[in-house]
């Protein structure tokens, strides 16, 4: 028998960038990475105001590949800030754009992409999916405490990809993605490091605004004190210090770019403070992972580096210098997100899978 035949558009718009692909069935046909830089975004106030700007690149990019989208099954985004909830495929539905609109656990671009796909989608009568959005919480409850009780540690972070990522290990090394520890870390506009214990993500910091490693555009951990003493100077709104710790942040803030390959040419013609920022960058990553370490009690089976930064060889190998003790240390450049993505459409279309209601 023939098998049936999907043709998928998948959406993800990340922090630096909007990436989609088409993919005929699990294969890619189409892909295309467009880079926005720290200026271009920033002239946006809020996430929701990027709508039209990121839906007309997706569009633009489809015709200069004289990709027909009457011809698609499905429309997959990235799924973004919403309640807490379990991995999985999940139909776009009414109280979930709501969500994604009003930000309902935060401003992010990935809420744009279940909103674009369902635009899209509603346009071709097709259905829209989100696949394993930046909210799945599998945290152990030891990781909620965050040391003062009125605030909650909270699981945000780059599930599609560590998970994409840390699965496709697991099979590279004939295991089990339920048989291995693993601490797989994305290095992108945020930077998350996911501890993965026999398959699930037991601890993980929140790469949006709540802790962990600066990155090329976020703040991570901040000393508290000295930030409650900046929100009350008087100098600030509330909405110019949360861009300051997001968006603003991390090397935007010290360098004014949010793009690694400036920052590497800058220190190759002898930029003392954009190495010592990069450098800093790579050190904090390191310890979150010697503390992703201690969780795992040092039994650790691998380190996995992904996205962006993982391109950066000098990167890579600062942090590796660091920390290639703990454990062996895997190097998987950029990101699964797009196939992880089209497969996870693609279970629901060919009944594999029932798309989970949110
Ligand atoms: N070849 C490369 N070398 C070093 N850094 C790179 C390279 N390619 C991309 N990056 C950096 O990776 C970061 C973006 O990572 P990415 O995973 O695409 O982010 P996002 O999905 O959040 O937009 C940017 O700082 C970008 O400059
Ligand atoms: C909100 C956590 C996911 C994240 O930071 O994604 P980007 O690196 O794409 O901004």
């Amino acid at each position: 028998m023939q098998e049936q035949l999907y043709r998928v558009l998948v959406i993800n718009p990340g922090s630096t960038s909007t990436k989609i692909g088409v993919f005929d069935n699990d294969i890619l046909i189409v892909e295309k990475t467009i880079r926005h830089s720290s200026e271009a975004i920033n002239e946006f106030p809020t996430i929701i105001d990027q709508y039209a700007f990121r839906k007309q690149t997706i569009l633009e990019a489809l015709d200069e590949e004289g990709m027909n989208v009457s011809k698609l099954s499905a429309i997959c985004g990235r799924g973004g800030l919403l309640r807490p909830i379990e991995g999985g495929t999940y139909s776009v539905n009414e109280a979930m754009l709501q969500d994604l609109r009003k930000g309902v656990s935060g401003q992010h671009a990935s809420n744009l992409g279940g909103i674009i796909a369902n635009e899209i989608a509603e346009g071709l009568n097709i259905p829209a999916f989100i696949v394993d959005p930046v909210v799945v919480d599998e945290l152990d409850p030891i990781a909620r405490i965050s040391g003062f009780s009125l605030i909650e540690r909270k699981s945000i972070f780059h599930a599609l990809n560590q998970k994409a990522v840390a699965r496709r290990y697991a099979k590279d090394k004939g295991k089990r993605y339920e048989d291995l520890r693993l601490i797989v870390t994305h290095m992108g506009g945020g930077i998350t490091v996911g501890v993965h214990k026999e398959g699930r993500v037991v601890e993980v910091n929140n790469g949006l605004h709540g802790d962990g490693p600066f990155s090329p555009e976020r703040a991570g951990t901040v000393p508290a004190g000295d930030l409650v003493e900046l929100c009350f100077s008087g100098q600030y709104y509330r909405h110019e210090i949360m861009k300051r710790l997001v968006g603003q942040g991390g090397l935007v803030s010290y360098l004014g770019t949010n793009d690694a390959v400036t920052i590497e040419k800058r220190i190759q013609k002898g930029d003392k403070q954009a190495e010592l920022v990069y450098d800093a960058m790579a050190y904090q990553v390191a310890k979150e992972i010697g503390s992703a370490s201690a969780v795992l009690e040092g039994k650790v089976d691998a380190i996995i580096l992904t996205g962006g930064l993982a391109y950066g060889k000098s990167f890579v190998k600062a942090i590796s210098d660091r920390i290639s003790w703990i454990a062996d240390v895997a190097v998987h450049p950029g990101e699964n997100e797009l196939q992880a993505l089209a497969e996870g459409a693609i279970r629901v279309l060919n009944g594999e899978e029932t798309a989970k209601n949110y």
